[in-house]
């Protein structure tokens, strides 16, 4: 069995039990009240800028938490926004719930989304490795991208998604070289949030600038339940068909208390 998760035995409340981390006072997810967003004047002519490839190789693995793409970042960067040096894209993932209002980690007053995407960027600048920066508090930098219900599929998450079936299984994984247009897994507006947070799992060092954009991406009722078609544990784990899926993993909001939460765009 994992030794964390989000079960009722293994979930976000018993975390720090095992990770002392968590129970830090840095740690993400927050709920985002915008009547504490402060828009400064440091943030605004910093645009977030970020140029992925077109064309990649990508790696898609269950992780037994979800589904995780990791995409050997070298021509990719991140910069601008809160950020004082440049970033390389190192993964990106995503967390879910059981039903539609539910799933996104951090909430907007209060409100929760279906779901949340993350890319996850190193300061290739300052450290020589993924792993040695997130020991770091300015280490890695994480855009968060709300996801809610449309009529229509995500076309881009379309080519993940259609991977899925192949990584059913904890530690399955799939080599695909597919031409993402991260572009288009962003929103239109670059209105963000950005505070200094954590790893949202364990065993969640804090070494996160976060960006969490206003604008939500649409995805499909079908879509997302691809996503808790996954399962958390082994083929070898016999179990029953309907046990062991992931139907969510996403963990709760944890208090901002004197961090300050800064909004910057239109
Ligand atoms: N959820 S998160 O984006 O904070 C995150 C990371 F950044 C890195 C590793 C795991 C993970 F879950
Ligand atoms: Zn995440």
């Amino acid at each position: 069995s994992l030794d964390w998760g989000y079960t009722d035995d293994n979930g976000p409340s018993t975390w720090a039990e095992k990770y002392p981390l968590a129970a830090g006072a840095r740690q993400s997810p927050v709920d985002i009240d915008t009547s504490k967003a402060t828009s400064d004047n440091s943030l605004v002519d910093r645009e977030i800028d970020w140029s992925y490839p077109s064309n990649c190789s990508y790696r898609i693995v269950n992780t037994g938490y979800g589904w995780r793409v990791d995409t050997y970042g070298d021509d990719t960067a991140l910069s601008g926004g809160p950020l004082s040096e440049v970033y390389k894209l190192e993964q990106f993932h995503c967390h879910w719930g059981a039903t539609n209002d539910e799933g996104s980690e951090h909430t907007v007053d209060g409100k929760s989304y279906a779901a949340e995407l993350h890319l996850v960027h190193w300061n290739s600048e300052k450290y020589s490795s993924f792993k040695e920066a997130a020991s770091q508090p300015d280490g890695l930098a994480v855009l968060g991208v709300f996801m809610e219900i449309g009529n229509a599929d995500n076309a881009e998450l379309e080519k993940i998604i259609s991977l899925i079936p192949k990584i059913i299984h904890k530690g399955q994984d799939s080599q695909a070289s597919f031409d993402l247009d991260f572009g288009s897994l962003l929103p239109e507006s670059k209105h963000y949030w950005t505070y200094l947070g954590s790893l949202t799992t364990p065993p969640c060092n804090e070494c996160v600038i976060w960006t969490v954009f206003k604008e939500p991406i649409t995805i499909s009722e079908r879509q997302l339940e691809v996503f808790r078609s996954l399962k958390s544990v082994g083929e070898e784990d016999a179990i029953e068909p309907e046990e062991g899926k992931l139907v969510k993993n996403y963990r709760p909001p944890l208090p901002l208390g004197n961090r300050v939460l800064r909004e910057c765009g239109p």
